[in-house]
């Protein structure tokens, strides 16, 4: 019996439910775009998936606290916006009776699911128990039409157990090949998946339903006899990671293969099911700290199938510091046996070491 059974059930449930809501969004024309401080994009889709899965947390745990990335604020100011939301959220259920049950059914009003998304503003830190939930990541990749993913891990005294990464664009097959999108006009057909990781206890995938969760297998990285074969995922927004290093330092290992371009935590994901073999991510700003919804369940993911994931001076990712990676720049994420020769290559290519 798994030491976090009850957790992985529910946070696995939980992001089934919230990826019904985000395929709906993802299919509309119309996702309800709105600009936040930062700039950055955010849609009905994430603030209704971040209200879907708090409740779900709130109902099974309700002493655990949880950091998410979106909050309430712009819904309070904007009833149409809100009311959009609110249509989706309270149409939005697991088709099986039992699994929906688990979750606590349905949030019972608008003013309900701000207080839910609200929930998600936790400070973080290394007390106790906190969930970590990016509704949608790779909110730039959902608008485009290409992969993103649902995300949620459990993290205990800053150390992250429980990981959950749902990927409705991502082909079923674990063994299909590594693509960055999804090719205009391919509809649902034999896409969507779930990812999870329980520290300790190895990585899975089954496919992503609209009801109980479908059966699983393990997963695990490819093992890499030859560096210069290897293929590697990187972002598909400049902005997010510097391309021109990451060329580099594929240049440097002999890797001939294009990258591929992926959004999302859909790279983890595909490194960890052999898909890929190497995800790297080096700051384009030296001042941006990572945020740990980004990166929680698909290290741990990651890991459990076999991989390393460190930063760029080969520290592991500090998640009991906060909301943000403050300690760590960048990602290198590999094959456990290949991990120091790609790090050594990131350091020489950076000028660091
Ligand atoms: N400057 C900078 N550097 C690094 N990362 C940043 C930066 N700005 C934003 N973000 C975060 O990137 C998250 C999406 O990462 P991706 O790997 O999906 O990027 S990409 O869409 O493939 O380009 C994205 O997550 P979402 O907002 O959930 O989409 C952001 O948290
Ligand atoms: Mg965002
Ligand atoms: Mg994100
Ligand atoms: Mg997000």
């Amino acid at each position: 019996m798994s030491s976090y059974a009850k957790e992985l059930e529910i946070a696995q449930l939980a992001v089934q439910r919230a990826a019904i809501l985000t395929k709906r969004v993802f299919h509309e024309k119309a996702k309800g775009t709105v600009s936040k401080d930062d700039k950055s994009p955010v849609t009905i889709g994430d603030f209704g998936a971040q209200a879907l899965i708090i409740a779900a947390l709130k109902h099974n745990f309700p002493e655990d606290e949880i950091v998410a990335e979106e909050e309430a604020a712009q819904l309070r100011e904007d009833a149409n916006l809100r009311s959009t939301i609110w249509d989706l959220v309270k149409g939005t259920s697991l088709s099986d009776a039992d699994a929906e049950a688990v979750l606590g059914g349905p949030i019972k009003s608008e003013d309900d699911m701000l207080t839910f998304i609200d929930y998600g503003n936790s400070k973080g830190g290394a007390k106790g128990r906190i969930w970590a939930i990016d509704p949608i990541d790779g909110t730039k990749g959902f608008l485009r039409g290409g992969q993103y993913a649902v995300c949620l891990a459990l993290m205990v005294d800053g150390d992250v157990k429980v990981g959950v990464l749902g990927c409705p664009n991502l082909p079923i097959d674990d063994a299909a090949p590594l693509t960055g999108g999804m090719e205009s006009g391919q509809t649902d057909e034999g896409r969507g998946c779930l990812f999870s990781g329980v520290l300790d206890e190895g990585a899975t995938s089954r496919p992503l339903t609209t009801g109980g969760l479908a059966s699983s297998q393990k997963i695990s990285m490819k093992a890499i006899t030859d560096i210069a074969a290897a293929s590697f995922c990187e972002s598909v927004e400049a902005g997010h990671s510097s391309h021109g290093d990451q060329a580099e330092i594929a240049k440097k290992l002999g890797i001939t293969n294009p990258s591929v371009r992926m959004d999302s935590q859909a790279k983890y994901a595909s490194i960890a099911r052999g898909a890929g073999d190497i995800y790297l991510r080096l700051p384009v700003k030296a001042t941006y700290q990572e945020k740990i919804w980004d990166h929680a369940a698909g290290d741990l993911i990651v890991r459990e199938a076999g991989g390393a994931v460190t930063d760029i001076h080969g520290k592991r990712l500090d998640f009991s510091i906060g909301r943000t990676l403050a300690n760590n720049k960048g990602v290198v994420a590999a094959p456990t046996g290949a991990h120091a020769q790609v790090l050594a290559v990131v350091q020489e290519v950076l000028g660091i070491k």
